[in-house]
């Protein structure tokens, strides 16, 4: 075949991200790629309708790993799970020692170093990257998470960078760790996202709701947060699906799609972690329960059956947009500053040297989450890598006490309104918890150690004590 061994990088699967990153691989100086989907239609008109790519098609993956120059290098971006498992394996059975192997899917982290110690034997470089940006980001230039091996980053490095987004003339990729730390970060990344969308979600409906304004005149409000430091390409989209109107009925579009949110699981997969890592993750939590409710279509309809009255919805000022855009503003602060906590305790328990200063920066262009203000998480971890929280750096600590009364009001409104806020909620109340002299916690291990004798410190002594409860509560020393 007069093709053999003509491509330096192959992609197998050529769904939406797989077809745009080969497309945008192929726009590349000096790139020659091969494409193969297990579906061969798929590939063939991808081909068909890209003849300046100049792919190098497999009708099956023998000839699809024939077209690969040695070291081979290709990248997989199927289905997560099975669908990843089963292209691994026949590459694997296909590949030579000191190829690459690398899975640009949303897998979970804890699958990546599975795999990658069960290709480790055949000498095989197994890598696991995280890839956001959707379709777009995919063709254009997205974020890229990569882990895996310094040896294997050596080779795949330049070619990520030259296919990834470009701020302030770096490209957003760097190698973020051994095994899966990538995709760790990258399952982080998704969550964030949950959460950024969760809470411009809530900003909306009180717009709407409490606001009484319609879709297009909340769009043009998020239109002008986008020109402030809410800047980030979820508010610029939010403004762009408010003014769109359905073609069938003349509605506003966000009036005739089922109020009914879905996921693919990577959310649910970071507060998994986060809550075996012991990082209190609420605002992500929250998102992704609030898309769970969302979905339970029959217990809304049982409660809304049992629900009278509604509360009346409260008199705003006409500053409630400015309150709603300060909660927005701290609400989103404490949602990365979680997401950058489970990053610390993600890097201390699987021993990753992961650069938060690094992250932030690669975020800033071309995944989901960027956004004007991961310049300032940037500049917060550059400063100070060992800050306990990104509440503590100073720009981050004055923007939250500058919009701290608005964010209050917001939230009380919404409560009083009846609009459910568990976004802008748990953020005050997280904020408010780590603010706080005192945490009920105290009585919660006195409770504790009532039923379970299970001990608990004193403020004033070292040690654990327990008092017995049951007997002349007298206090001993565990
Ligand atoms: N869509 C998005 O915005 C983003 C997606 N991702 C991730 O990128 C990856 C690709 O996403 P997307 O393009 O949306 O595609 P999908 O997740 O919808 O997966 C479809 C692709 O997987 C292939 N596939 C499924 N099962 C198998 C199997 N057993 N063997 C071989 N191939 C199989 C399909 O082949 P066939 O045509 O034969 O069915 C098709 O090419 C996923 O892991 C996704 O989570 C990451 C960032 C953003
Ligand atoms: O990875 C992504 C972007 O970064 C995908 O868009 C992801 O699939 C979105 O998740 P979900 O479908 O659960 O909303």
């Amino acid at each position: 075949m007069k093709t053999n061994g003509a491509a330096n990088i192959g992609v197998v699967g050529l769904a939406v991200m797989g077809s745009n990153l080969a497309r945008n691989l192929a726009s590349r100086e000096g790139n020659s790629v091969a494409v193969y989907n297990r579906t061969y239609a798929r590939t063939e008109s991808l081909v068909t309708e890209h003849p300046e790519a100049g792919f190098i098609a497999g009708k099956s993956i023998d000839e699809f790993v024939a077209s690969l120059a040695k070291p081979r290098t290709a990248i997989i971006m199927v289905q997560a799970g099975a669908g990843t498992d089963a292209v691994i394996d026949q590459l694997a059975e296909r590949f030579e020692p000191g190829d690459i192997i690398v899975d640009g899917g949303n897998a979970n982290f804890q699958d990546t170093i599975a795999r990658e110690q069960r290709i480790a034997p055949t000498g095989i470089h197994f890598v696991g990257v995280g890839i956001s940006g959707g379709e777009e980001g995919a063709l254009k230039g997205p974020s890229i998470m990569p882990g895996g091996s310094e040896e294997s980053y050596r080779t795949l490095g330049p070619i990520l960078a030259s296919i990834a987004a470009v701020v302030a003339g770096e490209p957003c990729v760097t190698h973020v760790g051994t095994n899966g730390a990538g995709h760790f970060v990258k399952m982080i990344h998704n969550g964030i996202e949950y959460a950024d969308m969760q809470l411009i979600g809530e900003a909306y409906d009180l717009l709407r709701t409490v606001g009484g304004l319609p879709p297009h005149a909340v769009a043009d409000i998020f239109a002008r947060w986008n020109e402030g430091p809410l800047e980030s390409y979820l508010v610029e989209i939010t403004a762009d699906i408010l003014r769109h109107v359905d073609q069938a009925t003349g509605l506003p579009f966000v009036d005739v799609v089922l109020d009914q949110a879905g996921s693919k699981g990577t959310g649910v997969w970071t507060v998994q972690n986060a809550l075996d890592l012991g990082v209190p993750v609420g605002g992500i939590a929250e998102a992704v329960f609030a898309r769970a409710v969302s979905g339970k279509a029959e217990q809304r309809a049982a409660v809304r059956r049992l629900v009278t009255s509604r509360p009346e919805v409260q008199k705003v000022s006409p500053e409630f947009a400015e309150d709603v855009s300060a909660a927005l503003y701290a609400s989103k602060i404490v949602a990365y500053a979680q997401g950058f906590d489970a990053i610390t305790a993600g890097a201390e328990k699987y021993g990753w040297n992961i650069h938060k200063d690094q992250i932030a920066k690669i975020w800033r262009g071309g995944c989901i989450i960027r956004a004007r203000f991961l310049d300032r998480i940037t500049q917060a971890y550059t400063e100070n890598p060992d800050i306990t929280t990104l509440l503590e750096a100073p720009y981050f600590a004055q923007a939250v006490a500058d919009g701290e009364a608005a964010w209050r009001r917001v939230v009380a409104t919404a409560a009083l309104s009846g609009v459910p806020v568990p976004g802008f909620s748990s953020a005050l109340s997280y904020y408010d918890s780590l603010a706080a002299e005192r945490l009920p916690a105290a009585l919660v291990q006195g409770q504790r150690d009532f039923f379970g004798a299970h001990t608990y410190r004193r403020t004033d002594r070292d040690g654990a004590f327990h008092t017995l409860w049951g007997g002349d509560r007298s206090e001993v020393t565990a």
